[in-house]
């Protein structure tokens, strides 16, 4: 068996950490961090925690002296995580760290997103966590950067087309919507409930983090730089993320034959399902589960090529893919504790 912590175990991502876990054969928590219920028990906190899986709560700081366990995962916000990365990777630990800071390749351009890094040694060492682009690198990793939810829903969109000459993939128009989890638990005025349970509105318009981060990555995949026109949204549901993604078309390519790249491009993932002709990506069909959904479309009239793709944005966008990241890195089958089918309706 195989002993986790998780850090920041009572927000969104560290729930459905337990959630997910709390049915993985091969991989338990041993030991969570939070500071508001430090010195409690998981299941006082978290009162959908059964007995036999309860575990104790513990401030960070304490988790840290003496790191008892395989493998971390880190659900903690962006710029805390760094700081406890290397006392878990000296004491022999592997790290998930679902937060932003080990993304971005290069520390200069984390400093213009995000702010001063406070130990950009570690970021060479971080592999990016997405299994469908980088398999083999986690396998071996002891330290995964698991992607943000956005770019999970618009890298794998995306990837079957980058090196495509019939479509230009230089600067991808993506319209997303999420929901309000995607925010964090912490209390806020713009996701609170008379302020977001009856609204739906773009943010971060111009300038959202993320961008960066599909940039990153997707240039990688075409080999040239390619930019990002990115408006996320934010939707009145707790859970889910849709991306609309328009790529203009160079020369004519029918939807069926981009259709079947997709499939035959992801053919062997276990999470990444291409829908037929005519359907199209619904988060009530992903929730709860770590599944992709992607529909391709051709808009002849104007030649634009339209990518969608809906996941749970705590599950493959967050938790479901540390998990699967965790699986590779302990040798473990990909798809442990992940084969729950979504939460319809
Ligand atoms: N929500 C989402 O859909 C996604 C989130 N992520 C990333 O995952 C990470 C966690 O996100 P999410 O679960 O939504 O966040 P939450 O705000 O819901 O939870 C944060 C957790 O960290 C603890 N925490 C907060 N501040 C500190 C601090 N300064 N020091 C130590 N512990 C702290 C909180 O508990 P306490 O206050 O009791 O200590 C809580 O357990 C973030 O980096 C986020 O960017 C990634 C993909 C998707
Ligand atoms: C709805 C909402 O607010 N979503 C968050 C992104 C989700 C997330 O947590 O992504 P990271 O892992 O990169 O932090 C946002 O727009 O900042």
């Amino acid at each position: 068996m195989i002993r986790a912590l998780v850090f920041g175990v009572t927000g969104y991502t560290g729930l459905e950490l337990v959630r997910l876990l709390s049915t993985h054969p091969e991989i338990f928590i041993v030991a969570g961090s939070s500071r508001t219920w430090a010195g409690k028990r998981a299941s006082e906190a978290l009162p959908f925690v059964n007995r036999a899986k309860d575990f104790p709560l513990r401030t960070l700081e304490d988790l840290l002296e003496d790191p008892q366990a395989d493998i971390a995962f880190l659900a903690l916000p962006h710029g805390e995580s760094m700081a406890v990365i290397r006392p878990l990777l000296e004491a022999g630990l592997k790290v998930v760290d679902l937060s932003a800071d080990l993304r971005l390749n290069d520390a200069e351009v984390y400093q213009d997103w995000y702010g001063p890094h406070k130990d950009p040694e570690l970021i060479p060492r971080a592999v990016y966590g997405l299994p469908e682009l980088y398999r083999e690198e986690i396998r071996k990793a002891d330290l995964v950067a698991n992607p943000g939810c956005y770019p999970t829903s618009v890298i794998l969109a995306l990837v079957p087309l980058m090196k495509l000459s019939e479509v230009d993939t230089s600067c991808p128009v993506v319209d997303s919507k999420s929901g309000i989890s995607g925010a964090g638990r912490g209390a806020k005025l713009n996701t609170s409930f008379c302020e977001a349970g009856e609204s739906f509105k773009p943010y971060g318009v111009i300038r959202h983090r993320h961008i960066p981060e599909m940039e990153q990555e997707l240039s990688k995949v075409a080999g040239k730089p390619v930019k990002v026109r990115f408006t996320p949204h934010l939707i009145p549901v707790s859970r889910g993320m849709v991306s609309t993604i328009h790529v203009r078309l160079i020369q004519p390519l029918s939807a069926v034959s981009i259709r079947e790249l997709y499939i035959e491009h992801y053919r062997s993932e276990p999470f990444v399902k291409v829908l037929p002709a005519g359907k199209f990506p619904d988060t009530a069909f992903v929730r709860g589960s770590n599944q992709c959904h992607l529909a391709i479309e051709v808009d002849e009239r104007t030649g634009w090529l339209i990518v969608m793709s809906a996941i749970d944005n705590l599950v493959k966008g967050a938790s479901g893919a540390a998990v699967q990241n965790a699986n590779l890195m302990t040798g473990l089958e990909e798809s442990s504790g992940l084969s729950g089918l979504p939460l319809f309706p």
